[in-house]
């Protein structure tokens, strides 16, 4: 059903009502099983320390898997998928006025890690949006302080004048220069070369500045006399955590003109003040900052927020976007509309599940027929009121200007204007303030996105997930096994902060914003706690039957089908929603296989990290994800190769457990030949059996592999030394 004037469609899955049965089926199969753990416990046959130990341990994992199973059901009770119809938009905006403006955030935080010409192409890709240029301001908040990313900006200032009219005369849709040109399909007219060149030079001039670690002489006389005044804020005190705000204007809408004469879009450049002793939050710290700056300059009612290696894929975005914020009938408590997190460079399999398919694709459909998605840090467009407390309620700014309501007169680079920017960008603005913690994104978790689109939802507000089929924005991840789990490991970190905390969803989240949503939050913020369970299994049965100990019914005992299916089932289901999600088989697999990977390496050391916060034996941190890898780790994860290669402490459960289920399938095995019976013995089989198939990277890169990104010969010898110490502890206990 489409009319002429919607502005957006929302169709419900029909996968919605056999979800419901499913769930009550496999509800009372969960039962079952807890009613079995229970009668085990209350009558043991001959209970020794061992199997009380093994019960108990056992009750306890199932019963986390348990509730993880509730808390997904969020996700599978109503999924909603919606679409916007921006053709219809052309009724209500005819005239460029009619657009609303719009301020887009992009953060960087660490030159050495994230590239200034990622930044500079980022920022590039949105300039370049099909939006009139006077309603658009771009602001990069650099977090690192960075010289060569002003530098790499300023450049991108310069070829966006021959860049932007290209895009538009041309109807390019990838507007990141760099994805462009090495697309392939581009059609080399002398138009064409002649913007490449200039690409080219715009290329050389950033990657020498950045090679070089400095800005020479010869560059700075090059820029704008104006512009390279810039540079001597660099003072010799002048340190990335210890510097004055650096705010500069790289190009200014209705000032500077394009090659075809058109107005550029405002580009600002903001480098927070940071003082060692300071708090400054990480990333939600700089966007507050920039919700002030960019309040003060323009004050745009809709904001974008990206990472600063998301760029744009589709100039046509913010359209759709305006179709649901255009919407009268919806718009009052529409605080975002969540674009998914869409990579570029995944290999073939997926395997590291870079994907994400359940966080980013599957999930926020389930929560678009709730209050809707949850907000992922990138390729999100807000209502710049949402950050001012409920839909009913606000809070009003100590200053005036910083109020959504206001109007800027002043052009952005009025003396006063940007004496105003410097002023609510230094450290002590916030001193006494609700930032943080009443208004703008919220602080005290690692993961500030889901933190703060938490805390909105609590507030009332709503949001959408839209997911076009030509992806919005494209990203890169990380492509070496510890930078993957290096980064969820802060996840679990700012998880654990949120499931923690007074605020933890379970009880906060359920009192302000209905139980379903509430166990949908749920799902992630005890994420974390799937690392019990799973430790659990991928141990305790193995070990036990190493030493003779049954721990599951008889294969021939009707409750052992009762196991079969619980697995089947959620096995089953996972891998149904994953293929209606365009997934592949094969990328399932992995996805699967990574999710175990995750918990035993980022989960358990991000709880340990988590706890050592609390006591103060590490500070808290935001370890931004690397985004430079070498030439012959990029051709490693091209053929589909794990890349261990350092020796990371966090590969160590991972290979012990390789390693005792190797060793547990092999001595379960020899008993069955010696004449013991499989049947007692098929439970623990198939576990292990499981554990080793998906273990199969690990034993290539301990055993088979030469390369880079083998094993590194000290973490097999400990994990064989730990899985020894494991085995003897525990034979000793049964002996007990
Ligand atoms: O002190 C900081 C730390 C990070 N960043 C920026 O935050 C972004 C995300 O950091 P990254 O290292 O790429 O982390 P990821 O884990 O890849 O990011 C995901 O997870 C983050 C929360 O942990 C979210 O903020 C991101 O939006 C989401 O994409 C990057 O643009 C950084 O430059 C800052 O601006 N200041
Ligand atoms: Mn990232």
């Amino acid at each position: 059903m489409k009319s002429k004037t919607a502005l957006h469609s929302s169709t419900p899955l029909s996968r919605r009502i056999p979800n419901r049965l499913f769930a009550l089926i496999y509800s009372a199969a969960i039962s079952a099983l807890l009613y079995r753990h229970a009668t085990t416990l209350l009558r043991p046959a001959a209970p020794t320390f061992f199997s009380l130990f093994t019960s108990f341990s056992m009750l306890a994992a199932d019963l986390i898997l348990a509730f993880m199973w509730l808390n997904s059901q969020a996700f599978r009770f109503n999924p909603i998928e919606s679409h916007p119809f921006p053709e219809n938009l052309q009724q209500l905006l005819r005239l460029p006025e009619d657009f609303p403006a719009l301020d887009v955030f992009i953060c960087t935080a660490d030159a050495s890690k994230e590239p200034p010409l990622t930044v500079a192409a980022t920022a590039l890709s949105v300039m370049a949006y099909e939006y009139p240029t006077e309603k658009l301001s771009i602001y990069v908040s650099d977090d690192g302080a960075s010289e060569l990313t002003l530098f790499a900006l300023m450049e991108a200032a310069e070829f966006g004048k021959e860049w932007l009219p290209f895009c538009k005369a041309n109807r390019v849709m990838d507007r990141c220069p760099e994805s462009y040109f090495g697309s392939g399909y581009v059609s080399f007219s002398e138009e064409t070369e002649k913007i490449k060149e200039k690409y080219e030079y715009m290329k050389t001039r950033v990657e020498d500045v950045v090679e070089k670690g400095y800005i020479g002489d010869d560059y700075k006389t090059s820029v704008a006399a104006a512009k390279a005044k810039a540079f001597g804020k660099w003072g010799k005190d002048f340190t990335s955590l210890d510097h004055p705000a650096v705010i500069e204007v790289l190009s200014q809408s209705g000032e500077d003109k394009d090659a075809a004469s058109c107005s550029m879009p405002n580009l600002v450049y903001v480098s927070r003040q940071k003082k060692l002793t300071s708090p400054h939050h990480f990333k939600a710290g700089a966007l507050n900052v920039l919700l002030r700056v960019s309040a003060v300059m323009r004050n745009a009612p809709i904001i974008l927020t990206l990472d600063c290696d998301m760029i744009s894929n589709d100039p046509s975005t913010p359209h759709k976007m305006l179709c649901y914020f255009m919407d009268n009938s919806a718009n009052s408590n529409l605080a975002y509309v969540q674009f998914p997190n869409r990579f570029h460079g995944i290999n073939k399999r997926d395997i590291y599940a870079s994907e994400f398919k359940r966080v980013y694709h599957i999930n926020p459909i389930g929560f678009n027929g709730l209050s809707g998605p949850d907000y992922f840090g990138t390729g999100t467009f807000f209502n710049r009121r949402a950050f001012f407390s409920g839909p009913s309620s606000m809070i009003e700014p100590r200053d005036p200007e910083l109020s959504p309501d206001h109007v800027v007169k002043k052009a952005i680079d009025d003396q006063a204007i940007l004496e105003l920017t410097h002023l609510v960008a230094s450290c002590d603005y916030e001193e006494g303030s609700m930032w943080g913690s009443k208004i703008g994104f919220r602080y005290g978790s690692l993961v500030e996105d889901y933190y703060t689109g938490f805390r909105l939802h609590c507030e009332g507000w709503k949001s959408v997930f839209c997911n076009p089929s030509r992806p919005a924005f494209l990203s890169e991840m990380p492509i070496s096994l510890n930078d993957v789990v290096t980064q969820t490991k802060r996840w679990t970190v700012g998880l654990l902060e949120v499931s923690l905390s007074k605020y933890s969803p379970l009880t906060f989240g359920r009192r302000f914003m209905g139980a379903l949503m509430a166990h949908g939050y749920s799902y992630y913020a005890f994420g974390p706690f799937w690392s019990f369970p799973i430790t659990v299994y991928a141990f305790l049965p193995q070990i036990s039957m190493l030493i003779n100990i049954s721990i599951f019914p008889k294969a021939s005992d009707p409750w052992f089908s009762l196991y079969i299916f619980l697995f089947v089932g959620a096995y089953g289901q996972d891998l149904v929603e994953f293929v209606l999600a365009e997934g592949t088989l094969q990328r399932w697999w992995n996805d699967q296989r990574m999710w175990v990977i995750r918990v035993l390496t980022s989960d358990l050391f991000g709880t340990l990290e988590y706890i050592g916060n609390h006591l103060g034996i590490y500070a808290r941190g935001f370890n931004v994800t690397n985004k430079i890898n070498d030439d012959e780790l990029r051709r490693r994860y091209d053929e589909g190769k794990f890349e261990f290669g350092v020796p990371s402490p966090m590969f160590v459960p991972l290979s012990t457990a390789a390693i005792i289920n190797a060793a547990a399938l092999m001595g379960g095995l020899l008993q069955v030949v010696k004449g013991r019976e499989l049947n007692e013995l098929l439970g623990q089989m198939v576990v292990a059996g499981f554990g080793v198939v998906n273990s199969w990277p690990v034993y290539e890169a301990m055993v088979l592999r030469s390369d880079g990104g083998r094993m590194p010969t000290k973490i097999t010898f400990i994990s064989l030394v730990l899985a020894w110490l494991i085995f003897t502890l525990v034979s000793t206990i049964a002996k007990v």
